[in-house]
């Protein structure tokens, strides 16, 4: 059974009597975003009384969408779209999105997920799922508008069964019109009638897709598993709406809170499930950061390896910062990723560059110097503290000076998880949000690897890479003649 967009058709879901969303409907959904636990909340009655659903919805507007409205079918589509989206990476500029197509029934049609930077977003690789399965191979059905190869509708994949389906999708479908056309209108050309999805794009160039939507008569609504879908992407939202990379400082510490024996050595303070942990989560990461007092005592490789050594298949790039730079000979000068210098102390102008060459995640390592002027910076989004049940005392405590003089003037966290890895804890901790906290939303975020030209003036801050380079290429390699003060190494 198909239909056209913002026209009636029967269904299961009870969809039938909803009437087509208007853009000022969309505009509520923040609301509907905030009390997202609800919506999960009572599928199963639903599913029980679907007469009941349809006259709820017939008689409550999509801005009103209550937990009552949204039909089991989707919150499982919704689940499995999630599911997918882990299938992506987990670094880089775009982030993790799944995608699942559903018929006017509640059947699946297709499923979607987005592969990285340059790669199609889940709603085109769903639609172009669905059309390789129901086009005759004659069709060019591989080509899709939000790619960086593929420009332009005239490559949408339009499959019948599209026509009258509905997508439901992690984030709020993307607006673009650049370098990668609009998933929004992807979705429109297709004749998607009706459009689910659980946060919104904070993107200020990719963001608004659900207006395009609801302005071709596309039924949106948003908020469906939105707490699942913020934590899953947190890393990713947090960088887009701070426009800065997300900052996790990890450390490793005895049960007294020392990084390193009086001597400076620290290898081994944990024991290698621990340090298996912190591979994978250096895997899952643009940059690991070190100060030049790490580089200067533990000379480490920050590569991202196996228990054995085998190089994980995503490497993150190493970055110093310090007056002192990288020494001849560093291992991080064999690093497979050309490693980045900062001779400075300037950390937000470091993060901000970083930031413009497409990094979204940064993962400190050290050392203790590095990891408390962040903190006292008020830069850091996450802490990954394991600590080993052994004893070191002495001066070289985790933490230095975070100019705390004060109880008062304590940071406070929350534990985010507690856990065992062999003999070692690992706890996961973040700033706890005060009521006077304001989410800073940019008007620089981008995604699918488009830099914004106005990212870096805007924050009027820079370390001396050319605007150009930083601009249009946020991985060109810099040479030392460009930058004095950044560059990569080999
Ligand atoms: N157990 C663990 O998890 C870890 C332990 N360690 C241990 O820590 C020790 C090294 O500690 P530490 O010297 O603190 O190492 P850091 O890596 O923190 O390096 C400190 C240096 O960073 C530079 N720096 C960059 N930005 C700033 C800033 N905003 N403010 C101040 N300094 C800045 C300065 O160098 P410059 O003079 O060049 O400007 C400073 O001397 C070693 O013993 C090592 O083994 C290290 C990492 C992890
Ligand atoms: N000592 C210590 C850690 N130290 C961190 O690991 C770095 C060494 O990385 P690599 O040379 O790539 O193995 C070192 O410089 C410091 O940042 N990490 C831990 O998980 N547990 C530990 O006990």
């Amino acid at each position: 059974m198909t239909a056209a967009p913002g026209t009636d058709s029967s269904s299961l879901l009870g969809l039938a009597s909803v009437a087509p969303a208007v853009p000022s409907e969309v505009a509520t959904r923040s609301a509907l975003a905030s009390t997202p636990g609800l919506l999960a909340a009572t599928p199963g009655l639903l599913a029980a009384t679907p007469g009941l659903l349809a006259a709820t919805l017939s008689s409550t507007p999509p801005s009103a969408l209550s937990t009552e409205a949204v039909p089991p079918a989707i919150i499982a589509a919704m689940r499995r779209a999630i599911e997918l989206s882990q299938n992506g990476p987990a670094w880089g500029i775009n982030p993790q999105v799944g995608c699942v197509l559903l018929s006017p029934d509640g059947e699946t049609l297709a499923e979607g997920w987005h592969r990285g930077a340059g790669t199609p977003h889940a709603e085109v690789d769903a639609l172009t799922n669905l059309a390789a399965m129901t086009l005759p191979p004659a069709t060019d059905a591989s080509a899709s508008t939000c790619t960086d190869a593929a420009p332009a509708a005239s490559t949408t994949p339009t499959p019948a069964a599209a026509r009258g389906a509905i997508a439901v999708v992690t984030l709020e479908p993307c607006n673009h019109v650049g370098r990668t056309g609009p998933c929004s209108q992807a979705l429109i050309a297709a004749g998607i009638a009706e459009v689910y999805f659980a946060v919104s794009d904070p993107g200020a160039s990719s963001g608004g897709g659900a207006d395009t939507l609801a302005a071709a008569g596309v039924r949106v609504h948003s908020g469906v598993l939105a707490d699942e879908v913020e934590q899953s992407i947190h890393s990713w939202l947090t960088a887009t709406r701070t426009g800065r990379p997300f900052v996790t400082v990890k450390w490793a510490s005895s049960l007294d809170g020392r990084a390193a024996a009086a001597d400076g050595t620290s290898q081994w303070v944990t024991g290698s499930d621990a340090r298996a942990d912190v591979h994978a989560r250096r895997s899952r990461s643009d940059a690991i950061l070190v100060g030049t007092g790490t580089l200067a005592i533990d000379d480490p490789s920050l590569t991202a390896r196996t228990p054995e050594g085998t190089l994980l298949p995503h490497q993150p790039v190493a970055v110093v910062i310090g007056e002192r730079g990288i020494h001849p000979g560093a291992a991080v000068l064999d690093h497979p990723e050309p490693a980045l210098e900062f001779r400075t102390h300037d950390l937000p102008a470091v993060l901000d560059d970083l930031f413009a060459r497409g990094f979204r995640s940064a993962f400190v390592e050290g050392g203790p110097t590095l990891a408390s002027a962040l903190l006292a910076a008020g830069l850091v989004d996450e802490l990954v503290v394991y600590v080993a049940p052994l004893l070191l005392g002495g001066p070289r405590t985790a933490l230095t000076d975070l100019g705390i003089t004060s109880m008062v003037d304590a940071r406070q966290l929350d534990f985010v998880s507690v856990d065992l890895l062999g003999p070692d804890l690992r706890l996961v901790a973040r700033p706890r949000r005060r009521a006077t906290d304001v989410t800073t939303t940019t008007s620089r975020a981008v995604t699918d690897d488009h830099t914004d030209a106005s990212s870096r003036a805007a924050t009027g801050r820079g370390l001396g890479l050319g605007e150009a380079a930083a601009a249009t290429s946020p991985l060109t390699l810099v040479t030392p003649k460009e930058t004095p003060d950044v560059h990569r190494n080999h």
